[in-house]
């Protein structure tokens, strides 16, 4: 963590970004003194396009304000969460050869598999992050609704637990039906057509990720459970059992987010930022875990399809708002984010002598 001092004020924190961006803040501590817009999508249902405008309006200002929300009357079964959680928590209690059979190093270029305990220090504090995680990818010939048995899908699946599987892909499901309508949504919020980016989500990105936050007894200073970041692909909607994520506003405080019942939380990533030309914003957040005890948490990581080239929207380039960001596809921010993040945050690890 590198740390400046700047001539009245007290110390500041400036940490860079895998996206290449840096932030500063001057109190590590998070308050509950701002919130984040807690938002009823129930009208996601409506037949009336009207309605989907005005739920469209109130999601277009939290994305460009502080890029984070929470949703209630979203429609999922919230058993299916549960579920993926009671799975979550077997799966980390097993032993760590067996967790390490489906190691995420056996894949460089992707996310999915297990990634242990103490592996990532992507800030360089004295300690290793304090996670432990699973991630998994889109199966397209699980979709609902656009079934693809023909395109397989890139997994580290365990080999003899196929509840945990089964359990993890049906809450997956439900996800991807939410998350197509929100697509929709963001259309309307960014004044395009509804069906406008329909097509990129035919086969999305639905990537997800299961992960186990032990009870931190060291300081905030010498370690987080998972260090400041922004997300890779459009948007992505968290499950949490506890309290401990945290969200760096735009006046530069953290703000602990507090888990509801039966909502979820949903946040701008960065593959969505590039495509606004930063109209939405990609917020950094992090997770502590101060609870005295174990935390599991469940994002769900949605973006539009690989091949998509992210041209900025017309309505999101002006003269007062250039474009900011060299065209790529989504696939290729993807890749060069994967392989950065893999290579950059373990070289931290040897680096802090480990
Ligand atoms: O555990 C959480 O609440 C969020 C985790 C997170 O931000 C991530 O995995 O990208
Ligand atoms: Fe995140």
């Amino acid at each position: 963590m590198s740390i400046t001092t700047t001539a009245q004020v007290s110390e500041s924190t400036t940490l860079r970004l895998v996206n290449g961006k840096s932030i500063t803040f001057s109190s590590n501590e998070a308050s509950e003194a701002e919130s984040i817009p807690a938002i009823d999508v129930s009208r996601i249902y409506s037949p009336d396009l009207a309605d989907r405008q005005a739920l469209a309006e109130e999601i277009g200002s939290a994305s460009r304000h502080i890029g984070f929300f929470t949703i209630t009357n979203h429609g999922v079964d919230m058993q299916l969460a549960t579920n993926t959680l009671d799975q979550a928590k077997q799966f980390f209690a097993s032993d760590r050869d067996k967790k390490m059979e489906v190691y995420t190093g056996l894949m460089p270029k992707e996310f999915c598999g297990y990634h242990p305990m103490e592996e990532y220090n992507p800030h360089g504090q004295k300690l290793q992050n304090l996670h432990e995680a699973y991630n998994w990818n889109y199966d397209a010939s699980k979709d609902a609704e656009a079934p693809d048995p023909n395109t397989p899908s890139i997994n580290l699946w365990p080999s003899d637990m196929p509840v945990f599987q089964e359990r993890l892909c049906a809450y997956q499901t439900a996800l991807i039906g939410l998350a197509r309508r929100l697509t929709r949504v963001f259309a309307l919020a960014l004044h395009l057509p509804e069906d406008a980016f329909d097509k990129f989500v035919k086969a999305p990105e639905a990537g997800m990720r299961i992960l186990h936050y032990p009870a931190q007894t060291a300081s905030r200073t010498d370690q987080n459970g998972i260090g400041a970041h922004t997300d890779v692909e459009h948007f992505t909607i968290i499950t949490a059992d506890s309290d401990g994520l945290e969200v760096l506003s735009k006046s530069r405080q953290w703000i602990k987010v507090k888990p509801t019942p039966g909502s979820f939380v949903v946040n701008i990533a960065d593959c969505f930022m590039r495509q606004t030309n930063d109209v939405f914003v990609s917020t950094v957040h992090r997770v502590i875990n101060e609870t005295g005890h174990k935390r599991y948490a469940c994002p769900f990581f949605w973006g539009f399809n690989r091949s998509t080239v992210l041209t900025p929207i017309n309505s999101c380039v002006d003269e007062d708002n250039p474009q900011r960001y060299p065209v790529m596809t989504a696939g290729e921010y993807y890749e060069w984010r994967t392989t950065r993040q893999k290579t950059l945050w373990r070289f931290r690890k040897q680096e802090s002598g480990e």
